[in-house]
């Protein structure tokens, strides 16, 4: 089975357009997301704008601020304050990377935890921690629902993630690991790497390198999550797996793109959906 993400998430955006519209009338305001953007990073500027568009698709209001690579850190965390105390504003997210010269955990501490989309502020990291209600990061997110979108129940299954970052590997493992599996993070420097995800009922490959995980990596039926977005040798966007290698062996597998990157934007409207409940008292 091959789990369109692009699929589901327009299932889910054209959902959260149908509350969008009762909140309009309910609240007769918006749910505002504030995009911040510093620098020229190609990539980034894809992501911002595909994270506009989803926006607009389910009827919320975004603000998207743009500065050039020499905005300063002083410029960015005042910026960052003026849109903690706007009160139209429901969720602020800075695009990662930054330049080298601001310091990202200075920035991402800046933001209000209730308006914190991305779910990086250490109040939200200690919650998902503790199993408390918080923001949830988006990318970890989208792969919870996408496994509940297939009906499969993690409890005591061997889940295996490679990639240890603070953004996708270590949050999801919390997320996998409160679904009562039995989860094992491996990174760059995991002994036997292969065998270790020969293990993995689930196999959520988080690595950044193209194509890495190949069938020898994989369990005959295992469910796959493919987090990559690399450029192969002919500058196609591709994942962490080598799809077309893998894709008889298992059970399922979310292709890039299509799977796990339009889920990513979807959470992300989702969480500015529950910021914006939040700040509504709800
Ligand atoms: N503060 C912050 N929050 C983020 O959530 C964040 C970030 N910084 N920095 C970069 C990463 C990456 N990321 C993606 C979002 C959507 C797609 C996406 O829509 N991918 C499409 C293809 C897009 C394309 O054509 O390149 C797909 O997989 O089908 C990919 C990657 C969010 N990130």
């Amino acid at each position: 089975m091959i789990i369109s993400g692009k699929e589901i998430s327009t299932k889910i955006k054209d959902q959260l357009k149908e509350e969008v519209e009762q909140m309009k009338n309910k609240y007769d305001r918006l749910p505002k997301l504030a995009v911040i953007l510093v620098g020229e990073n190609q990539a980034s500027q894809v992501y911002v704008r595909n994270k506009e568009r989803g926006c607009s698709y389910v009827g919320m209001d975004s603000l998207k601020i743009t500065h050039d690579a020499t905005f300063s850190e002083e410029e960015l965390l005042n910026e960052i304050k003026q849109l903690n105390e706007d009160d139209t504003v429901d969720g602020i997210l800075v695009q990662l990377p930054l330049p080298d010269h601001i310091n990202e955990d200075k920035v991402l501490e800046a933001i209000d935890p209730s308006k914190d989309v991305d779910g990086f502020h250490p109040e939200n990291v200690a919650k998902l921690f503790l199993g408390q209600k918080s923001l949830v990061p988006c990318t970890p997110k989208g792969m919870m629902v996408l496994l509940d979108e297939i009906n499969y129940d993690l409890t005591g299954k061997e889940v295996v993630v490679v990639g240890r970052s603070n953004i996708v590997g270590k949050p999801v493992s919390l997320l996998c690991l409160q679904k009562n599996a039995t989860v094992t993070i491996a990174h760059s420097k995991t002994k036997d790497l292969k065998e270790v995800c020969q293990r993995a009922d689930v196999l959520i490959a988080a690595v950044g390198r193209a194509k890495m995980i190949n069938r020898d990596y994989v369990k005959e039926g295992a469910v796959v999550l493919d987090v990559g977005i690399n450029r192969d040798e002919n500058n196609k966007l591709c994942g962490d797996v080598d799809f077309e290698d893998v894709k008889d062996k298992v059970y399922a597998i979310t292709p890039v793109p299509g799977g796990i990157g339009p889920m990513t934007i979807t959470m992300l409207l989702h969480n500015t959906l529950e910021a914006f409940y939040h700040h509504q008292g709800e």
